[in-house]
């Protein structure tokens, strides 16, 4: 069975159609895939934090993160967002199980820069929780915050800890967001079917990808790079995505290293 991480933003998520969810839970049923959901939630973030008084600030898409805010974050994250993913799998006959990377150690984490307070880059993942909800029929359902050996918090983007996940499991990742894919203009006209790394890093030093879909294709990059056999970004509001995707359409953008090429050997 294929392992899938399944990764949606907050930007997405409570408007993900049923079909979704019925997806995610009819292909771990039939055994095609053994999916693993990371999402995030960073408008419910900021507009709970908003509502408190706290200022949001966010640089090169990565939210500037005090104590304060940390408490806000995991309120929201792992308890808000990451128990109505469970529950709307739970409509569609799916165990889904919530953790977040601080469960089990399942993200191990370290300061990323300073000047973000306690943002976290991802050291290692600890597959071992994973596995056993795996083999127990879960889908476990993981919210982005990571922890270190003091067990001192952080607040991780949710691209960042789907791509990490994807390479532990040498697993396609699925990034699902409110877009068809990434566009090749600033005005969103034209959606490409593939992108290489090379295109990725000229069109952020051209201010072509901008704001959270740095932090995405920063993730897809490492993914392929560590062992990830497919990363494509995804519209989650069509109806039955990820069935499509089971059945081998190319939807959305695929993100690959290089640009393949076929050889023809003329004899
Ligand atoms: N070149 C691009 N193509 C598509 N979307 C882009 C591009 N550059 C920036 N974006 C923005 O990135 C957003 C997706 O990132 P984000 O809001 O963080 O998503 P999510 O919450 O799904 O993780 C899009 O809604 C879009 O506004
Ligand atoms: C460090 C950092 O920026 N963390 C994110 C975590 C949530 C997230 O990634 O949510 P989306 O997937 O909806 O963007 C944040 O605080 O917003």
């Amino acid at each position: 069975m294929e392992h899938v991480v399944l990764k949606f933003g907050g930007s997405i998520c409570g408007q993900l159609p049923d079909s979704f969810f019925a997806d995610v839970v009819h292909l771990q049923q039939q055994e095609k895939w053994r999916p693993l959901i990371v999402h995030g939630g960073g408008p419910m973030i900021s507009s709970l934090s908003d509502k408190l008084g706290l200022e949001t600030q966010f640089v090169n898409g990565l939210r500037v993160t005090t104590d304060d805010m940390l408490d806000v974050v995991e309120m929201v994250l792992s308890g808000l967002v990451n128990k109505q993913v469970v529950r709307r799998l739970l409509k569609f006959g799916g165990l889904g199980w919530g953790l977040s990377g601080i469960d089990g150690a399942s993200i191990i984490a370290k300061i990323k820069d300073e000047q973000l307070g306690f943002v976290g880059e991802v050291v290692d993942v600890n597959p071992a929780t994973f596995q056993l909800l795996h083999e127990q029929g879960y889908i476990p359902v993981l919210s982005p915050l990571g922890v270190d050996a003091q067990g001192q918090r952080y607040n991780i983007n949710g691209d960042t800890v789907a791509g990490a996940v994807a390479s532990k499991f040498q697993a396609r990742l699925i990034m699902i967001s409110d877009i068809p894919g990434i566009y090749a203009d600033a005005d969103r006209q034209q959606l490409l079917d593939k992108v290489t790394r090379q295109d990725v890093l000229e069109m952020i030093d051209q201010g072509i990808i901008s704001g959270g879909m740095i932090p995405k294709v920063q993730a897809a990059l490492y993914a392929l790079e560590h062992g990830a056999p497919e990363v494509t970004i995804v519209n989650g509001l069509h109806e039955h995505i990820l069935q499509e995707i089971s059945e081998g359409h190319a939807v959305g953008t695929k993100i690959v290293l290089e640009e393949e090429y076929s050889h023809v050997v003329q004899s």
